[in-house]
C-alpha cells in the first residue's frame, strides 16, 4: 500500500498505527476481562496499551529515520513480579502480532522506547498515544492509535486510527486519517484485515452543526459545553464519542465543534492526546487552539503546559466558540 501523501515518514506511521490497532482489536475480542492494572494517577492501562506501544515502537526503530518516541506508557509497572502474568500476556500478543518468539526483555525495552530523552522545542520526535481513551476501549467503544511526529515543537504528521468508528460511507470498518502539514489529510476505512480504502474526507451530507464531547464527564465539563453550544446557536445534542475519534469525526464532517472544558484545577492536556488529531482538523481546513483561543505549543515538553483545554472546529466561526467560552464559562482556578 503506497499512500498519495508519498511520504516514508507517514508510510511508517500508518504500518506502524495499523499493526497497533490490529493488536487492540484481537485484545479487545479474546480477552473477555481485560486484566486493568492502574496507573499511580487511577487511570486504566490493559495488555493491549503495552502491546501497542511495544509494536509502533519496534516497528519505527526498524525502519523509520528518526526513532525517538514520546509515549504515554512505560514499562516499569510491568517489571514488578505482581504483573508476571500481564508481562506474558503483552509478550504474547506483540510476538503474535510480529509473527516472531520475543523475549519479554525485549517487548519490555521496546515499551521504554517510548520514554525518549527530547530537548523540549528542538529536533525530532514521535508522539504516541497507544491507547487513547482507554476507558472507551475497556466499554468496547471508541478509542484510538494516535501517533504524531514532531518538528522543532510543531507537529508535522498525524496518523490517527480508530478501528471501532464506522463512518456513514463505509459500514462494517473503522477509519484511519492521514495528515501531513501542507499537504492535506486522507481518511481511509480500516478493515478487520488491517487494508485501507480511501475516502472522500467528508462522510455525509449532512451539515447540521453539531458539538462533540467526551463521555467521561471527569475529562471535560459537559454542563459548560451545553451552556456555551446554546451561546453559538447549537441545538443538536452532543455527540459524545471517547478519544481522539473526536477530531476524526470533525474531519469527516460528523460534528462540527469539539469542546474540551478543564475540570481539574491544574490538569494539563498531554501531546500525545492532541498531536495527531489536532494536525488531522487542521489539514482538513479546521482550526484549533485552546478553549481561550490560544494556539496550542508543542515545544513545551510533554505535556501543553502554556494551554487549557481545546476548542475544535470545521466549517464554523472559531472565534464564536472563544467569545461565548469567554461570556458564558467559570473555569476551575489554576
Ligand atoms: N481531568 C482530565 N481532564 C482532561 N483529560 C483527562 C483528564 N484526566 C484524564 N484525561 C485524559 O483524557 C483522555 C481521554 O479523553 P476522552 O475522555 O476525551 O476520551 C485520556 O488520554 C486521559 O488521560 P490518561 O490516559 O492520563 O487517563
Ligand atoms: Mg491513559
Ligand atoms: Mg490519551
Ligand atoms: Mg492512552
Amino acid at each position: 500500500m503506497t499512500t498519495p501523501l508519498h511520504d516514508q515518514a507517514i508510510q511508517h506511521a500508518i504500518e506502524a498505527v495499523i499493526l497497533a490497532a490490529d493488536a487492540c482489536r484481537r485484545v479487545q475480542q479474546r480477552r473477555i476481562t481485560p486484566q486493568t492494572l492502574e496507573k499511580r494517577d487511577k487511570s486504566p492501562v490493559t495488555v493491549a496499551d503495552f502491546a501497542a506501544q511495544a509494536l509502533v515502537c519496534h516497528h519505527l526503530a526498524e525502519n523509520a529515520s528518526v526513532t525517538a518516541v514520546v509515549g504515554e506508557e512505560s514499562a516499569d509497572a510491568l517489571r514488578s513480579e505482581d504483573e508476571a502474568a500481564t508481562r506474558a500476556a503483552v509478550t504474547e500478543e506483540v510476538s503474535e502480532s510480529l509473527g516472531i518468539e520475543c523475549s519479554e526483555e525485549n517487548v519490555l525495552g521496546w515499551i521504554d522506547r517510548g520514554s525518549a530523552a527530547i530537548e523540549p522545542g528542538k529536533g525530532t520526535y514521535w508522539t504516541l498515544d497507544p491507547i487513547d481513551g482507554t476507558k472507551g476501549f475497556l466499554r468496547r467503544e471508541q478509542y484510538a492509535v494516535a501517533l504524531g511526529l514532531i518538528e522543532d515543537g510543531r507537529v508535522v504528521l498525524g496518523v490517527l486510527a480508530c478501528p471501532n468508528l464506522e463512518m456513514p460511507d463505509a459500514p462494517g470498518t473503522g477509519t484511519l486519517l492521514a495528515a501531513r502539514r501542507g499537504q492535506g489529510v486522507i481518511r481511509y476505512s480500516l478493515a478487520e484485515d488491517g487494508s485501507l480504502d480511501a475516502h472522500d474526507l467528508r462522510a455525509t451530507d449532512d451539515t447540521t452543526p453539531r458539538f462533540c464531547e467526551s463521555v467521561e464527564s471527569a475529562h471535560s465539563d459537559q454542563d459548560q459545553a451545553a451552556a456555551i453550544a446554546q451561546r453559538i446557536g447549537i441545538t443538536a445534542p452532543p455527540y459524545r464519542i471517547d478519544s481522539q475519534a473526536k477530531y476524526a469525526s470533525l474531519a469527516a464532517g460528523l460534528a462540527s465543534v469539539y469542546l474540551r472544558m478543564p475540570t481539574r484545577p491544574g490538569y494539563r492536556e498531554k501531546i500525545w492526546d492532541h498531536a495527531a488529531g489536532s494536525i488531522v482538523v487542521e489539514e482538513a481546513g479546521g482550526t484549533v487552539t485552546d478553549i481561550l483561543g490560544k494556539p496550542l505549543d508543542f515545544s513545551l515538553g510533554r505535556e501543553l503546559t502554556a494551554n487549557r483545554g481545546i476548542a475544535a472546529s470545521v466549517d464554523f466561526d472559531h472565534a464564536s466558540i472563544i467569545n461565548a467560552v469567554t461570556s458564558v464559562a467559570t473555569l476551575p482556578s489554576e
